[in-house]
């Protein structure tokens, strides 16, 4: 995977997605699977997608007592997706417990899921930090203190908004992912999203990947959409 634009199949309605992922058929895209169409359609919609070619993101972001993420962890593993994460919040040792895991249940030969942790959800922002969650300091220190410590736990990466990216390089290098929902073709359009970037902002601040939701599931032409949000994310001309 290189650059992934993944799209957030966030379905509750096998036959909607089905009819989604037909305007697509001459693409080859990444796809992101989150909790909805995931408790909706299980473990089968994953071997679907997967026979249909694609790199999956298991989005399911795991937060639990170590020993239950590390079991969760090798049953994830056995599913064969690309990506899978956990919220950095479980800590350390939860995160260090779930890489465990992915390794523990990576069949030999195969390669073991990127692992990578939410810092803050693009949902976020500093007043809510400080005034409900009770996390001092800015928003941009907390997601890279998160990010850090997702490093040394050994993760591949995070899950964070793009501007918060160039921090994060600075601090964990650049092979660290950075995995960046939030993203808007206009941002003023962002609904309950906070943090939000363009595709072409995306790549400027330095995004390794980026996630795209309602503006591709919610519009009359996904395709067409698709190809605008892909070129300005590539940097490249509509084809
Ligand atoms: O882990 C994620 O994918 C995620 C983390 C985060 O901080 N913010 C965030 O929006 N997401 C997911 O990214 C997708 C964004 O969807 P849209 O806002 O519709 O583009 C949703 O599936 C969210 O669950």
């Amino acid at each position: 995977m290189q650059n992934p634009l993944f799209i957030a199949l966030d379905f509750n309605h096998r036959g909607k997605r089905r009819q989604f992922l037909e305007h697509f058929q001459d693409e080859q895209i990444d796809v992101k699977v989150g909790m909805e169409l995931f408790y909706r359609e299980g473990v089968k919609v994953i071997e679907e997608l997967k026979d249909a070619g694609h790199e999956i993101f298991l989005d399911l972001k795991l937060h639990d007592i170590p020993n239950t993420v590390n079991r969760t962890m090798r049953v994830l593993a056995e599913m064969e997706i690309s990506m899978v994460n956990v919220h950095a919040a479980g800590g350390q040792v939860m995160m260090e417990a779930a890489i465990e895991g992915l390794e523990a249940g990576t069949r030999p030969g195969k390669e073991r899921p990127k692992l990578i942790a939410v810092t803050q959800l693009t949902s976020t922002n500093e007043e809510m930090l400080k005034q409900q969650l009770h996390i001092e300091g800015s928003l941009e220190s907390v997601v890279c203190s998160y990010a850090q410590l997702a490093k040394e736990a050994g993760l591949d990466g995070v899950v964070c908004s793009a501007k918060e990216v160039p921090l994060i390089q600075k601090g964990c290098g650049a092979d660290f992912l950075t995995v960046t929902p939030g993203i808007r073709r206009h941002t003023d359009h962002h609904g309950d999203q906070i943090r939000v970037v363009t595709p072409a902002e995306a790549r400027a601040l330095g995004s390794w990947g980026i996630v795209v939701g309602r503006s591709l599931t919610t519009v009359n032409d996904p395709l067409h959409v698709y190809k605008e949000m892909n070129a300005d994310w590539k940097g490249v001309a509509l084809r």
